[in-house]
């Protein structure tokens, strides 16, 4: 069973700050075993397992980038024209042996290897040809232009990319010019969701006087998604001890994380909590922020195994689940599936919404990033900024993030930013 280390249990009316709780998970979880190999063309927004390294130089040869006339650099004189015989041609994929006499170029293609002893390329549109001949103004270009050297991509045995990475567009075109077909990926991270309360509906059904439908499943699910998790879909759960034991009981044996939403606050339906707390070494933190306040964390027993699921339960407010699920969650999950951190992107940016706020915790205003007119970033809060209103999550493409200490903001003053990327 992993440790928690020194706990951060809050039991009283202390309130654990937000850099304290991230750095108490960061030092509880430790990425998950596990790999498959996969084709690369599936590998997309997946953990690589190991470094690639590559088997060959990118490119193999030097070759051109341009179209137009390769030859000699040592040809050019300074001050002069230099006027060269066009004696031969090559195409891309063409391998080239003959040898050019000085005062002679060749036809060359882009992508097409250089001829030996050929070092330069003119495009075509620099030069003029009359005759059979091609005449090069004086200081058009310099010996070397144009030419792309043998691994100056990628040169034989270096890596090429990193274990760690959540593979990318770019990444997969590199892998695919290193000739490799297939790549070690870590497995997929099983995360289990359900929602709880017994005045939530689900969508199809009909909504009951006192219901709301369910939205933080459908949230959270899309969260999961980008981050190519496995997610574990276990629904709605009632506010009812057996119902909630066995749900959480089926989450702990299939997945390697437990994520859930409502139920871990002080209100008399509030089970979750002492549920958990018997099948594991859960901190409830009351975390110095708005919206997020309440927060469970911990490792969940499994069953005659040595290792555990991790549970983060989040507070049931939709705008409060999302925003602990970006400042805590995200992050770990991540770390627990092997890739490299890749925390939200901040920046700062002058705030045009005036913000009342007191010192003593951290608040996550949602807005809208912009540049302004002077090309400075520029934040606007998307209205109403209440823990229920999801509308001001839906319309934002980030968080403005007033830190512990902070007082109220002016229109004007600058403000941290996180930035949604396509991770959000
Ligand atoms: N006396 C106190 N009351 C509350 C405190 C507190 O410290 N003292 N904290 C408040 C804060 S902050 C939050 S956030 C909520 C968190 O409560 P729970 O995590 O126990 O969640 P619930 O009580 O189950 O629900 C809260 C709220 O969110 C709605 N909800 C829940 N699940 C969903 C869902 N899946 N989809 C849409 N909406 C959902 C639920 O109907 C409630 O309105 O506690 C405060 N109270
Ligand atoms: O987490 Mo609560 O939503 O701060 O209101
Ligand atoms: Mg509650």
């Amino acid at each position: 069973m992993p440790e928690l280390g020194p706990s951060p249990l809050m039991t009283g009316g202390d309130s654990l700050d937000v850099a304290a709780a991230r750095a108490a998970i960061a030092a509880a979880i430790r990425p998950i075993d596990g790999r498959e190999t996969l084709p690369l063309r599936q590998a997309l927004g997946r953990v690589l397992a190991e470094d690639v390294i590559s088997p060959i130089d990118v490119p193999a040869h030097d070759n051109s980038a341009m179209d137009g006339y390769a030859f000699a650099g040592s040809a050019l004189v300074d001050g002069a024209e230099t006027v060269l015989r066009v004696a031969a041609t090559v195409h891309a994929g063409d391998v080239p042996t003959m040898t050019t006499a000085p005062g002679d170029c060749v036809r060359i293609m882009t992508g097409a290897v250089m001829p030996p002893g050929l070092d330069t390329v003119v495009p075509q549109e620099l030069c003029r040809l009359e005759d059979g001949r091609i005449r090069i103004a004086p200081g058009t270009l310099r010996a070397g232009d144009n030419r792309r050297l043998r691994g100056e991509d990628l040169s034989r045995g270096r890596p090429a990319v990193a274990a760690g990475r959540r593979l990318r567009p770019a990444d997969l075109g590199l892998i695919a010019s290193l000739g490799i077909a297939e790549v070690a990926v870590v497995r997929r991270l099983r995360v289990a969701l359900f929602s709880t309360g017994n005045e939530l509906r689900t969508l199809g059904q009909p909504l009951d006087a006192g219901c709301i439908y369910d939205s933080n499943r459908f949230s959270l699910m899309g969260a999961l998604e980008r981050l190519d998790v496995e997610v574990i879909d276990l629904g709605l759960v009632r506010d009812d001890p057996e119902a909630l034991a066995a749900t959480l009981d089926e989450a702990i044996a299939r997945a390697d994380v437990v994520l859930t939403s409502g139920g871990v606050s002080v209100g008399d339906a509030d089970f979750t909590k002492d549920l958990l707390a018997r099948r594991g070494e859960i901190a409830f933190w009351k975390v110095a922020m708005r919206p997020g306040r309440p927060f469970a964390f911990g490792p969940l027993r499994r069953a005659e195994q040595a290792d555990a699921a991790w549970l983060f339960a989040l507070p049931g407010n939709p705008v409060a689940a999302l925003v602990t699920f970006y400042a805590f969650v995200r992050d770990a999950l991540l770390t627990l599936g092997g890739a490299t951190p890749q925390p939200l992107p901040v920046l700062r940016a002058r705030c045009t919404t005036p913000v009342r706020k007191r010192p003593g915790r951290t608040e996550f205003q949602r807005g809208i990033v912009s540049p302004g007119a002077d090309g400075r970033w520029e934040v606007r809060l998307t209205g109403t900024q209440g823990a229920g209103v999801l509308r001001s999550m839906s319309e934002a493409n980030a968080l403005v993030v007033l830190g512990h200490a902070q007082g109220s903001v002016a229109a004007g003053d600058e403000v941290e930013v996180w930035l949604f990327d396509g991770l959000v």
